[in-house]
């Protein structure tokens, strides 16, 4: 289903008309101006030279949408408020409840500036999850975030909507609405840390797009009240102004924004490594309930860096593989698993260190392989050519599965390499002791 709001945003029009209403209604002077741009389609660009250091937006609150925003049909609000429906489902609603009044709403000149279909991983079906994201722990994270608002907006409509059909048809408020109205929240809400942590839509400053290079974002300031960021960099008249989404992996921004950046150039960038109890585990039961009382399961994700990883893993690796004589440990490492032990040092457990490396390295390797099968196969994936549209859609979702699987096998590669080394550094250490053990046997004899 076409959602009748929102524009096609390869024009601009609706874009410039927005900036015409904020100049308007309270957006002062602004020396960015919207315009097409490389990176992100629409942007915001330096209308003169921007110095480094410099303030820029100045977005006023009267500007901002926010949970106590004022309805256009305040007993659509009336109703949620009385039903304490918290802030995100909330403002989905609002949007769509806003969207569907068209010229009647103080957003409209904002509503028809949206994408009509934001870039987001909730667009994405399940055979194109799966087909495309196979081998990334992302695919999981895009089916939990379906069911997420699929159940949000089942609950509302069978607690809410169901009771005030008047208020709330389903012609408008319906699953499909809901996947809009939260592809644009993931996409455009921001939290500002200066009002206490609030998620607003920021109209003008949701034009700006995301650099990893740049390390500034959005706040609410004080002394001017409103929406600013300072600049990290200066830019020339013409060159895009970027900002940070915050420091988040690539699978993360492609599953909330739709994109993916060019290849090494995301210093935060992360991939997730799954780990199991092994279920034939002589103390599986035992295991299983030290990790089920500190919060963990069975089966857990941890991020790797190409710096590194957690210390939640190695501990979860030492646990999966202790044997039954180290089950006075068990607790001690569930806890240290998920977070809540109180010593944050590297734990040691030197009988065990080589097979605990070797377990994680064999799940990098596992996971190396279908990234790897992936990757090759990604060439040969799409030969139906009988629907162009359909086909250039495959190849836009191919080409973002390819740039994440890419970054995440490298993260991948470079722990293989530093868990060979561990692995190498340990058994010839061992070597190495056994020979002067074997040496002073003979010295002895
Ligand atoms: C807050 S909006 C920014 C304005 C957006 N470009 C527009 O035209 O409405 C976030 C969206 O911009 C796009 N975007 C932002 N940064 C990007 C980047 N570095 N590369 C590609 N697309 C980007 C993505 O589509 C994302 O969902």
């Amino acid at each position: 289903m076409q959602i009748p709001w929102g524009c096609d945003i390869e024009s601009l029009e609706n874009a410039y008309d927005l900036q015409k209403w904020l100049a308007e209604s309270g957006l002062p002077p602004q020396k960015m101006g919207i315009d097409r741009v490389e990176v992100g389609e629409r942007g915001l660009v330096a209308l003169n030279n921007i110095r480094k250091g410099e303030k820029l937006l100045f977005v006023p609150p009267s500007l901002f949408i926010t949970s106590h925003s004022e309805w256009s049909r305040p007993e659509a609000g009336e109703i949620l408020r009385r039903y304490n429906v918290p802030d995100w489902p909330l403002l989905a609603t609002y949007l769509i409840s806003e969207a569907s009044v068209d010229k009647a709403s103080k957003w409209s000149n904002y509503i028809s500036a949206l994408p009509r279909q934001p870039y987001s991983l909730l667009y994405w079906t399940q055979s194109e999850l799966d087909r495309y994201l196979e081998a990334s722990q992302i695919r999981k994270r895009a089916i939990e975030r379906i069911n997420d608002v699929t159940g949000t907006y089942d609950d509302l409509r069978l607690r809410i909507f169901s009771k005030y059909p008047d208020v709330f048809p389903e012609e408008v408020f319906n699953m499909e609405t809901f996947k809009w109205s939260f592809g644009i929240l993931f996409s455009r809400l921001v939290r500002l840390p200066s009002m206490d942590e609030k998620v607003a839509l920021v109209p003008w400053a949701d034009m700006l797009n995301h650099s990893c290079e740049v390390e500034t974002f959005l706040d609410y300031d004080k002394s001017s009240k409103g929406v600013v960021f300072t600049t990290d960099r200066g830019y020339l008249p013409g060159e895009q102004v970027f900002i940070s989404y915050g420091k988040k992996s690539n699978g993360d921004l492609l599953l909330s924004y739709g994109f993916v950046p060019k290849e090494g150039t995301n210093p935060t960038d992360s991939v997730e490594l799954s780990l199991s109890l092994n279920k034939s585990d002589k103390c599986f039961k035992e295991k299983m309930e030290a990790l089920k009382k500190h919060g963990l399961s069975v089966s857990e994700r941890f991020p790797l860096q190409i710096t590194g990883w957690p210390l939640e893993l190695m501990a979860y690796a030492f646990l999966v593989v202790s044997p039954p004589d180290m089950r006075q440990q068990f607790e001690e490492l569930a806890a240290a698993a998920s977070n809540k032990s109180r010593s944050k040092k590297e734990m040691r457990f030197p009988e065990i260190e080589e097979d605990a490396f070797q377990y994680v390295l064999d799940n990098c390797e596992a996971s190396i392989a279908m990234y790897s099968k992936f990757l090759q196969a990604s060439g040969s994936m799409d030969l139906d050519v009988t629907n162009p549209k359909q086909l250039n859609r495959r190849l836009f979702l191919k080409q973002l599965a390819v740039d994440l699987c890419t970054s995440e096998r490298r993260i991948l590669f470079r722990a293989q390499y530093i868990l060979r080394r561990r692995l190498r550094d340990i058994r010839s250490g061992e070597l190495r002791a056994l020979k002067l053990f074997d040496g002073l046997r003979k010295f002895f004899k």
